[in-house]
């Protein structure tokens, strides 16, 4: 079992005054640690995106139309989306898996592409304002359909996953899930998501308070249902997707505040998930922090200011963690290049 102390120890062998790479021994260590080996890996690598509709749009939550969803997920497998370009600059394998958007299935248009797989579990969730936004089947469903693209990475060969989302209206499941398993503070946990005015944010407020509080007293009862009562399709594939990248032995690399409540999701089913996760950076959005807090997590890129999901933030992050991962394995350690004790 290699400890932090054995890396930290290891990172001030080499041929640099101890700590002078800065955030970047941070982030070496992490790797090191989940790894547990001082040669990491950051190739092959994937990112997987769990795309999904949500009948809370309905209420006037978001700043968008439904159908934006379909049509970024048309655009991210054919190659024009942020997320798209990300994955291409940094070389890391995309998958868009459309677990319940209200969109037509693309299976025929997209399919020469090898990227674009169609698991829906239904056409979008229920409005979560008005009951349950899914039953335990439908998120039990949309949990394995996360978890086979792990399986499906681990046979792959992958050695480092992202996961992202794409769903109009998600933010505001987000905000719920965020308040419930993290204890975040409403006003905190609700944020303006894919850019909402103030009319937008004042009924998203409201929205999560009352969803929050119906699902509150059910979480020591029945925690499955509480937490599917406030949930979405793509952020129930996420908590699926970390759970089996963590039981495979992946390195995780976590994006922006929708996946970080799928990663709380994952936490909470399955103790100890976080510890295969390296955060990449801390959202806009104002609960993505204290989410990250409650993991144990402390992001890496901090003052980006991204907003966008898809996985970009993780994206973004991969060419620093190739780095990182090559000052570990490449550097000269102060005996083998005969320079004297530093200590
Ligand atoms: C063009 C476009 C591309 C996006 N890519 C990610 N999101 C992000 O914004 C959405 C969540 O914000 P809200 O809850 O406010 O709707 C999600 O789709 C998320 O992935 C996008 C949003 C838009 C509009
Ligand atoms: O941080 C995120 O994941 C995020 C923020 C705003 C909108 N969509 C996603």
């Amino acid at each position: 079992m290699l400890t932090p102390a054995d890396i930290r120890r290891h990172l001030d062998h080499l041929t640099k005054p101890a700590g002078s790479l800065g955030r970047l021994e941070d982030l070496a260590l992490r790797l090191c640690a989940i790894q547990q080996t001082f040669t990491p890996q950051t190739r092959p690598r994937r990112i997987v995106l769990f795309a999904a509709d949500h009948g809370v749009a309905a209420e006037g939550v978001t700043s968008w139309p439904s159908d934006v969803t379909h049509l970024m997920v048309r655009n991210i497998v054919t190659g024009g989306a942020a997320s798209s370009v990300l994955a291409r600059t940094t070389e890391t394998g995309l998958r868009l898996i459309d677990v319940g958007t209200f969109g037509p299935d693309l299976t025929t248009d997209l399919d020469p592409t090898n990227q674009y797989v169609c698991a829906k579990v239904r056409h979008g969730s229920r409005n979560l304002a008005v009951g349950p936004a899914l039953t335990v089947e439908e998120f039990d469903r949309a949990l394995a359909v996360g978890r086979e693209q792990a399986d499906a990475a681990s046979r792959d060969g992958i050695r480092v996953v992202a996961a992202g989302e794409m769903g109009i209206g998600n933010s505001t499941p987000a905000s719920c899930l965020t308040a419930l398993l993290a204890g975040v503070p409403l006003e905190t946990a609700v944020g303006r998501g894919a850019g909402a005015d103030d009319a937008v944010l004042a009924r998203k407020r409201d929205v999560v308070a009352l969803a929050v509080a119906a699902a509150r007293p059910r979480l020591g009862v029945d925690l499955r249902a509480a937490i599917a009562s406030v949930a979405g399709l793509e952020i129930a594939a996420l908590a699926g997707f970390f759970v089996g990248a963590a039981d495979a032995g992946l390195t995780i690399v976590l994006d922006g505040f929708i996946a970080t409540a799928g990663a709380l999701v994952a936490e909470r089913l399955r103790p100890g998930t976080a510890t295969a996760m390296i955060a990449a950076h801390r959202s806009a959005e104002p609960g993505h922090a204290a989410a990250l807090a409650a993991l144990g997590l402390t992001p890496m890129l901090d003052t980006w200011n991204l907003r966008l999901g898809e996985g970009t933030g993780a994206l973004l992050l991969m060419p620093l963690l190739d780095a990182a991962a090559a000052i570990v394995t490449q550097m000269a350690t102060f005996d083998s290049a005969g320079i004297a004790a530093h200590e």
